[in-house]
């Protein structure tokens, strides 16, 4: 529903007001062009994951080829917001042009590594920090919750439920798609399936037997028009009602539907489900599957696991698409270099008293490095952009704050984790289909070993500087130490 004069028709206004502000200045004072270059990172892992499922990339290059201040946003900004005509002027020219750098999706990520590189003006790349974080935060969180979860099921199914508890429709699309990525098998959101092209899967609610009133003539009427039935049976008496009249509906109906088995949404899942298990072989349907749903999330899942639950499926909702116990990732977006008087990129550095906290400057690249004898990932190594890893016979990789933990590295790849994704303002990347962005997440995740990837106090991979980076972090930290002395010496 419209509810003010100004059509919501473009995206550029999803922007923190400051963005703006810091724009206009630049453009006053004729800064606004300068080449300037950002990176978007994480410092720390959500959920104390051992890795993190990069997600949020096609819609974050969506919104770059169609960044534009249309009319009625420069009318707001004229109206409402009080901007003068000779800056709405330059905005109502301003759109994506620089070039993208950035993992793709599905990519397995770690802690205080540029996921996305901009190289653009400065107020460009400005403008577009809000969206870019939006999106990227609760894209990868998701995915990452999702693959939590895929590793604790292992080959069960996960089907999403979350759409009625997510904060809000953008958030239930978008969602269900990075829980896609991050491993799991269906959503039931059906726009999501028609717009990325996701399974769709569900069974049916309790308010359809509370219709009929009776569990017989509901399933009865459901098996009437859908193949592969998943009956809900709790609604009355699991164990006296629902499952032994979910079983004579099947058998009455027999080939005429698929049986695909039957769904437990409240009660002892453990007991409930072994319970099922065993009546549902007995009575001659030992393909039909137990699915279960209510509140679960990975804890309770390797719980009941743990109880010896005979569970084939899963539906999450809820504490899924939510990320229920961490609704937020951390990342931020830091310039690390800008154009200077005569035209040449000049690293910049924000100090802080927190070493973790630190930027590290410059233009740099990250490469994966893969042992070459076994296939594994030894780590990940920042580098400055000019250095070129895989030429060294011998790496040494050491941890950026406590710097005396270190190893040497040999016979080993250096992957580049980045790609080109625009070039000059034109998306050059094309998004692979969803199951293919999925796959390759996969073919990403086994290249970690085991102990990087359980879910509780999983072992810290290691993202490393290399030496040249790191000397150049000093010297930038020194440089702004004697400015600030000189500063204070006056
Ligand atoms: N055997 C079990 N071990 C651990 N947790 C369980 C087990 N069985 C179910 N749970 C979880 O315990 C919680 C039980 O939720 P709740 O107290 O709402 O009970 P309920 O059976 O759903 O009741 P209601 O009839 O109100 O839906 C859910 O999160 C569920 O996934
Ligand atoms: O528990 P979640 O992980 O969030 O999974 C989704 C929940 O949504 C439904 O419940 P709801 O009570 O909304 O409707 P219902 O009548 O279909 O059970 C479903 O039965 C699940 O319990
Ligand atoms: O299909 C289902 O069973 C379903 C879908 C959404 C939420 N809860 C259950």
């Amino acid at each position: 529903m419209q509810t003010t004069t100004y059509a919501d028709d473009s995206l550029a206004l999803h922007t923190d007001l400051y963005q703006i502000n810091m724009v206009e200045a630049y453009w006053a004072d004729g800064m606004h062009e300068r080449k300037a270059v950002f990176e978007l990172f994480f410092r720390k892992l959500p959920f104390g994951n051992g890795y993190a499922i990069f997600a949020g990339l096609e819609r974050v290059l969506d919104y770059l080829k169609n960044f534009r201040f249309t009319e009625s946003d420069l009318a707001y900004l004229r109206e409402e917001a009080g901007y003068k005509e000779d800056f709405l002027a330059y905005l109502s020219i301003i759109k994506f042009t620089g070039n993208v750098y950035s993992v793709v999706e599905g990519e397995v990520v770690f802690q205080n590594e540029p996921l996305i590189r901009i190289e653009a003006t400065l107020a460009e790349a400005q403008l577009i920090e809000t969206a870019l974080l939006n999106i990227v935060n609760y894209q990868t969180l998701i995915a990452t919750k999702a693959s939590r979860i895929k590793q604790i099921v292992k080959d069960d199914r996960v089907m999403e439920f979350g759409t009625r508890r997510a904060q809000e429709m953008d958030a239930a699309v978008w969602g269900s798609r990075a829980t896609f990525i991050g491993g799991l098998e269906s959503t039931s959101n059906v726009r999501a399936g028609k717009l990325f092209g996701l399974p769709v899967a569900g069974t049916h609610a309790h308010s359809m037997i509370q219709a009929y009133k009776d569990e017989y003539e509901a399933f009865h009427a459901y098996a009437k028009r859908h193949k592969n039935c998943v009956f809900l049976v709790d609604t009355y008496d699991t164990l006296k009602s629902g499952l032994p009249i979910a079983i004579q509906v099947a058998k009455e109906l027999g080939d005429k539907i698929n049986f695909q088995g039957i769904r437990l949404d409240s009660g002892d899942i453990a007991f409930l489900s072994k319970e099922a298990r065993k009546m549902l072989d007995e009575a001659g349907f030992p393909e039909a599957e137990v699915v279960v749903s209510n509140d679960l999330d990975e804890y309770t899942i390797l719980n009941l696991k743990a109880q010896g639950a005979k569970v084939d499926a899963w539906g999450i909702g809820t504490k899924l698409i939510t990320a229920y116990d961490q609704p937020a990732l951390g990342a931020v977006y830091k310039i690390v270099a800008i154009e200077n008087d005569d035209g040449h990129l000049e690293d910049t550095i924000k100090i802080s008293g927190n070493a973790e906290k630190v930027t590290t400057p410059g233009l740099k690249k990250v490469y994966r490095i893969i042992d070459r004898e076994n296939g594994k990932s030894e780590g990940d190594y920042i580098s400055m952009a000019d250095e070129d890893p895989a030429s060294e016979e011998r790496l040494k990789m050491f941890h950026p704050v406590h710097t005396f933990v270190s190893k040497f590295v040999t016979n080993f790849e250096a992957v580049d984790i980045h790609t080109q994704v625009v070039r000059n303002g034109e998306v050059t990347y094309k998004s692979p289909s969803i199951q293919e962005i999925q796959d390759y997440s996969k073919q990403s995740l086994s290249l970690l070993w085991d102990e990087y990837k359980r879910s509780l106090n999983p072992e810290e991979y290691p993202v490393d500087l290399s030496q040249k980076c790191w000397d150049n972090k000093m010297r930038n930290i020194q440089e702004v130490r004697e400015s600030i002395q000189n500063f204070s010496n006056k």
